[in-house]
């Protein structure tokens, strides 16, 4: 898991979509839009903002078609209008005119209204969150029971929880919520425990799946092969990507944490591709509170809009585009009680996610303030710290991919922890990796290949490596 501290967003607007536009372009941006939310708004004074906006930004921005959207009558009877985002599932294709509007859109045309600079769109129904990201959905997914068991079980487990803290500069921080990690055996627990580092030090509290937990876990799995299928016949156009593992998932851990409160989050992140190699694939399972699961693209460097920067100092934090959320615009999905989140083979090294601080939360009976959130994962055996390179440091080396830099975009590399660990100097350690087709190591013990910068042992700069990337 890879957890950062979450940054504090603009104090968002009523109309909480629109947040976080930090230039002078950006803001234009909002202005607009508060004045078209403004005009719709007192053309139909008893739709909710974030109807109002969803429905905006699912026509473009076109305010005549939103209000032509909104006389329908079969609008009227939306679920929840203007109530609390999370409690309702809708969807983006019922606000459209007819079906075959939205239906006939061409994906290019459709993919544009959701990466707005500096909005955010809220996506509840399952086929609007496979289409646009990298993502599929299934609500309800435990028999009920099943659900309130699991969750009665992880409320309890969460009492031992604890926050992950880790060295940001000269700071002790901590992750603004609390986690436990368990895996499949009393081998793996041992070897957690002693071989696997974590951004610098190794896991202390490992706790070994309990039966629920593995039972849960044979349902995801089964699910989420399903879903990976389905997504290479509907969006890899019948063939895995590259480096995707082409076995079926079998997840063997679980990070579970626990959000107690709206406030608790976790930062803009992707997880660590390490143990987990190339093109990893997670299944998700939220219980308790609904919340927002945020994903947005990782856009290369050049894409930047250089407007983004100006006047705005940086933030120095671990993501490396993290300075700005908003710039590939944001996309909030939706995770209500018992839902499963497959995030799919396109996601770690070409998206970020997090869950955002919530305004307002809906208690959950049981759960009261509380969400617990499952992610099931597969620890492979060609990523064991045994079989990977390791850095002069000691420990081993952490697997990277160059997301910011045209020219080696996609290119997989080890490289020092401690380059992964803020506040820690690394050392010059640097191998690009090379993968089989299934994204397993290969060529490892070999030099590093010409050109890329050997494995002194000087220090180098976190800024140079950041430059590598
Ligand atoms: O809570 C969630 O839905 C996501 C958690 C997550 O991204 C992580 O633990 O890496
Ligand atoms: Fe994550």
């Amino acid at each position: 898991m890879d957890a950062f501290v979450t940054r504090k967003r603009k104090e968002p607007s009523p109309l909480e979509a629109t947040t976080a536009p930090t230039t002078a372009a950006s803001h234009d941006d909002e202005d607009s839009t508060d004045i078209k939310l403004a005009i719709l708004s007192s053309l139909h004074p008893s739709v909710g903002q974030d109807t109002l906006l969803d429905i905006l930004l699912a026509h473009d921005g076109d305010v005549d078609a939103t209000s032509l959207v909104l006389s329908a009558p079969r609008l009227l009877n939306k679920p929840g209008g203007g109530g609390n985002a999370v409690a309702a599932q809708s969807s983006l294709r019922s606000f459209a005119i007819s079906s075959s509007t939205s239906d006939s859109l061409p994906s290019a045309k459709r993919a544009k209204l959701l990466s707005r600079k500096g909005a955010t769109l809220h996506l509840y129904d399952p086929q609007d969150i496979s289409e646009h990201t990298p993502c599929t959905i299934i609500h309800n997914f435990l028999p009920a029971e099943a659900a309130t068991s699991l969750l009665r079980e992880l409320l309890d487990e969460s009492k031992s929880f604890e926050k992950i803290t880790f060295k940001l500069f000269d700071t002790v921080v901590s992750t603004p919520h609390t986690s436990g990690f368990y895996v499949g055996t009393h081998k793996e627990l041992q070897e957690q425990k002693r071989d696997y580092v974590y951004n610098g030090s190794h896991m202390t509290h490992v706790r070994t799946l309990t039966p629920q937990l593995e039972a849960v876990k044979a349902r995801v799995q089964e699910a989420v092969n399903t879903q990976v299928q389905e997504r290479i016949r509907a969006k890899y156009g019948g063939k895995k990507l590259k480096y995707q593992s082409s076995a079926p998932w079998t997840p063997n851990a679980a990070f579970v944490n626990c959000y107690n409160g709206p406030q608790e989050s976790v930062g803009w992140h992707s997880d660590q591709l390490t143990y987990l190699g190339p093109r990893p694939i997670i299944g998700s399972l939220s219980l308790g509170v609904a919340r927002e699961f945020r994903v947005r693209r990782i856009l290369p460097k050049d894409e930047d809009d250089p407007a983004d920067d100006n006047g705005k100092a940086k933030t120095k934090n671990k993501g490396n585009d993290d300075n700005n959320p908003d710039r590939a615009g944001q996309i909030a999905i939706h995770l209500p009680h018992n839902s499963l989140l497959v995030m799919h083979a396109d996601m770690q090294e070409e998206w970020k996610h997090s869950v955002a601080p919530a305004q307002a939360i809906d208690p959950h009976p049981m759960a009261g303030s509380r969400r617990i959130n499952i992610t099931y994962r597969h620890y492979r055996d060609g990523f064991h710290p045994r079989n990977t390179p390791r850095c002069p440091c000691g420990v081993p080396a952490v697997l990277r991919v160059v997301t910011r830099k045209r020219d080696t975009w996609g290119r997989y590399f080890w490289m020092c922890h401690a380059g992964n660990v803020p506040g820690k100097e690394a050392c010059e350690f640097f191998r690009w990796a090379e993968f089989d087709d299934d994204g397993n190591p290969v060529g490892l013990g070999v030099a590093a290949p010409s050109g890329s910068v050997g494995m002194g042992y000087r220090q180098c700069s976190r800024q140079q490596l950041r430059n590598r990337e």
